[in-house]
């Protein structure tokens, strides 16, 4: 089974090709002021343009209004809305019935009756994200090249997804040990906050292609 990557925090067209050119499946655009990788919906607009059709778009949002959920759904046009802020089911039910668009829920995680919120989703988002919970009073409840004990996730309900401090040198082990089928990663490609590296983007994405989720391994 192959496990789709994620490439998030995508700012520059010179990125968007790096991550198409070495397989992503996904790129996120990071719409939440106080990120270094954040877009406005007219910088994200041509970069969402110039994806479709070769890579699927992420609209990373955190506790959005109705106005921004609009703004993004029609100028941007994304694939997939991504909450990563405090959205009730209601809210994810009511973001997911606006747009019309697929819905990845991001649950925080620092240990294992984290992952039991993920459950208040089921049947609501199309796929949830369990990401490293931020440390208290952090700017980014996402972006931190945190990363927390992936064998917790054993018994997580597939599919879902994976971050939270994933590189090159330990995803397979990552998806090895929590049965991930969509890993994401922002500071692991990155030289610094914000600035994506196409040699780095280019080694995750091989390094997640070789790997399988253990118990999913073919006897
Ligand atoms: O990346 C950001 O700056 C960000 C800001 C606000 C909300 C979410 C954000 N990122 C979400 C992601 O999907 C990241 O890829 C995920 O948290 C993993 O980040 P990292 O640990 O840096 O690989």
């Amino acid at each position: 089974m192959t496990v789709e990557v994620k490439i998030c925090g995508v700012r520059t067209p010179a990125i968007l090709d790096a991550a198409m050119t070495a397989g992503a499946d996904f790129v996120g655009l990071v719409f939440f002021k106080k990120s270094p990788r954040n877009l406005s919906a007219a910088d994200a607009a041509p970069l969402a343009t110039a994806a479709r059709g070769r890579v699927k778009t992420v609209a990373v949002v955190v506790d959005p209004d109705d106005v921004l959920i609009e703004t993004i759904a029609t100028q941007v046009c994304p694939d997939v809305v991504q909450l990563h802020g405090s959205e009730t089911p209601e809210r994810t039910a009511a973001i997911k019935a606006q747009t019309g668009l697929s819905i990845f829920k991001a649950i925080p995680v620092a240990e294992a009756a984290d992952v039991t919120a993920a459950a208040r989703y089921e049947g609501i988002a199309d796929r949830i994200l369990f990401d490293a919970k931020a440390p208290a009073g952090a700017d980014l409840p996402g972006g931190n090249g945190m990363r927390f004990d992936w064998a917790i996730l054993g018994d997580a309900s597939a599919p879902f997804a994976l971050s939270g401090g994933l590189d090159a040198s330990n995803v397979a082990e990552a998806i090895r040990l929590s049965g991930a089928t969509l890993v994401d990663v922002s500071s692991g490609v990155e030289t610094a906050p914000g600035e994506k590296d196409p040699a780095l983007i280019a080694q995750f994405v091989q390094a997640a292609r070789g790997a399988a989720p253990e118990h999913k391994k073919a006897s």
